[in-house]
């Protein structure tokens, strides 16, 4: 069974990130959701970071906000792909948690969505696993014809 990790450096960002988990899960994948902190707590992220390929983990999804070092150094401890999440923060609405995650230097790439879209978080993690897993790519070939569909089938007043 695939399976991904979504980890958030605040239990007060979980409203923003379970949407991805909810999605993947809708797709049959299993989810480790864990509060990790680069900050608050160094030593747990370094042991997450390292040994999350071993326990099966394939890719990462890391929310963060404010000053968003979660992700970058989720990515520095591990081969797997990580995905940044810009949470929503209370002063700049986020900005300065897409700057952060998004800035990465040469080496240690971060894929980074839009702030507060998890949901395109879990739908780049199922594209990613859609290489080595083919029924969820053709799943994510369904969602998209599925979304086309509504889109043109939209009736405006
Ligand atoms: N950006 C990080 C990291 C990190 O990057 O390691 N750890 C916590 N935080 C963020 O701090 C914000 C405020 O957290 P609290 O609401 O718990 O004070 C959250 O959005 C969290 O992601």
């Amino acid at each position: 069974m695939p399976k991904v990790a979504v980890i958030m450096g605040s239990k007060n960002d979980w409203e923003y990130m379970k949407d991805a988990v909810d999605i993947l899960k809708e797709f049959g994948v299993e989810v480790e959701v864990r509060v990790v902190s680069a900050h608050r707590t160094p030593e747990f992220m370094m042991e997450f970071a390292k040994t999350a390929s071993q326990k099966g983990i394939e890719v990462i999804i890391a929310g963060a906000g404010g000053a968003a070092h979660l992700p970058g150094m989720t990515a520095s401890l591990t081969h797997l792909p990580v995905i940044g999440v810009p949470v929503p923060s209370k002063n700049l609405n986020g900005l300065d948690s897409l700057l952060s995650i998004v800035q990465m230097p040469y080496g240690v790439p971060v894929a980074t969505v839009a702030i507060g879209n998890s949901k395109n978080a879990a739908l780049l993690a199922l594209r990613i696993l859609g290489i080595k897993y083919s029924e969820i790519a053709e799943r994510i070939k369904k969602f998209m014809e599925d979304m086309k569909s509504e889109v043109l089938n939209t009736k405006l007043p």
